[in-house]
């Protein structure tokens, strides 16, 4: 009888360690979109077959946000089919237009900085005869519209030494010359290429940083477009985990246009995510990585921590090859010393400005390249879903003085 019992016990046991084997074998593997794990999950419907993760180390990173991330665990490196890229049935993509040429369509946006910056600025040079009190009004103007006092400097100097060619100058001269002068305190020179392209068979990486409320999302939603108007295949990480809102936000922008977007859970380990959306971009062969991070102005120090371990988690798949700071253009020299906090928490490669349309001191595209030593490489000029515009310094001179 003991040894019936005895071996009854041995079998119980036996069972029971199976089947919590079995149990564990199970949550080793998890889809991507499986709603019920902690980690990160694909916007649209995955294939049955599709690859599997480990939650474990999701849910690590997950849950501390800080320590090891999924990222620097060793994961089994299964390969993430995408879902094919056509829409599904009743879902048409839309179309975006190329890049290109898009400042110069949208310079009527512009209108508010135009009547007062450039046609303030023409109106007094205009006058036979310019006194101390017209250089005065002058400098006044370019000051109030934010272009920051060297470049202001630097405007009524060239313009003081041609003053004679002034005093006979025909309309159009007048509106070119200060074209011309405008353009060269926007920096003609500098390097505005964004760095979005593959390299060395990776995709590029973008993460965009800012302040929440300067219009982040919208901008990375925007960037999206950008992108796929100029012919290029994007995944976009909703890495903004602090803001739930922000990963819906995300989503929408990218069913749009056929862009896939990875996203965590509400509180998600923002590296985690980064990470995972790259690693997806990097199976998935696409162009290009585009990540919105969170913007909280916590300290410093959390800042950069977070930046800082972002980049290095994602560094694992592929380099970041464009860091680019969204900065709201109404805020003005608050956003420039916001900014800075950025700049110190990671090196920033270009601004956005957004929201130059609802502005009328379009001169803070000068101060924030000047105070910053970063090129503006976009600007948002409007609400609409293609609103967002390469920066080009000659054709924003030329909206800002406006006419012709
Ligand atoms: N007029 C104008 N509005 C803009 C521009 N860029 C963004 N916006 C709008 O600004 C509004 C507020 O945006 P935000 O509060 O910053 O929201 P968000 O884009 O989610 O920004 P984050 O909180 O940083 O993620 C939205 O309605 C956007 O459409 C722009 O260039 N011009």
């Amino acid at each position: 009888m003991e040894f019936v019992l005895i071996a009854v016990a041995i079998l119980v046991v036996a069972l029971l360690v199976g089947a919590s084997l079995l149990v564990n074998r199970g949550r080793r593997t998890t889809r991507l979109d499986d709603d019920t794990s902690a980690g990160t999950t694909l916007t649209r419907p995955r294939p049955p077959q599709a690859p599997t993760t480990d939650p474990a180390a999701q849910a690590g990173a997950t849950a501390s946000g800080q320590g090891t991330t999924a990222a620097e665990d060793t994961r089994p490196d299964v390969p993430v089919e995408l879902p094919p890229a056509e829409p599904e049935p009743g879902l048409v993509f839309e179309t975006p237009p190329p890049s290109a040429g898009r400042l110069v369509r949208l310079r009527a946006r512009l209108a508010r900085s135009q009547s007062s910056l450039g046609r303030g600025l023409l109106t007094v040079l205009a006058r036979e005869k310019l006194t101390e009190d017209d250089w005065e009004e002058i400098e006044e103007t370019l000051l109030a519209a934010d272009v920051g006092i060297g470049a202001t400097t630097q405007i009524v100097d060239r313009l003081r030494t041609q003053s004679m060619v002034l005093a006979t100058a025909s309309g159009s001269d007048l509106r070119a010359l200060l074209v011309r002068e405008l353009t060269a305190v926007l920096g003609p020179d500098l390097d505005r290429t964004l760095g979005v392209q593959r390299h060395e068979g990776r995709p590029g990486v973008v993460l965009v940083v800012g302040v929440n409320g300067a219009g982040k999302t919208t901008t990375v939603g925007k960037i999206a477009r950008v992108l796929v108007g100029d012919g290029r295949s994007v995944v976009l990480g909703a890495a903004d985990t602090f803001r739930a809102a922000a990963a819906d936000q995300l989503e929408t922008w990218g069913e749009r246009v056929g862009v896939l977007t990875v996203r965590g859970k509400e509180g998600a380990d923002p590296a985690s995510v980064a990470f995972e959306a790259v690693r997806t971009g990097v199976e998935a062969e696409v162009d290009t990585v585009v990540v919105d991070t969170a913007g909280r102005l916590h300290t410093k120090s959390g800042l950069m921590d977070e930046l800082g371990k972002i980049k290095r988690v994602v560094e694992k798949q592929s380099p970041v090859t464009e860091v680019l700071l969204v900065l709201d253009a109404t805020t003005g020299q608050n956003g420039v010393v916001q900014a800075r906090v950025f700049t110190e928490a990671v090196e920033v490669t270009g601004v956005v400005l957004t929201k130059l349309d609802g502005t009328a001191k379009g001169g803070i595209v000068v101060s924030v390249q000047r105070e910053l030593g970063i090129p503006v490489k976009l600007v948002g000029l409007g609400e609409g879903a293609d609103d967002l515009a390469p920066f080009e310094p000659e054709a924003f001179a030329e909206a800002l003085v406006g006419g012709e």
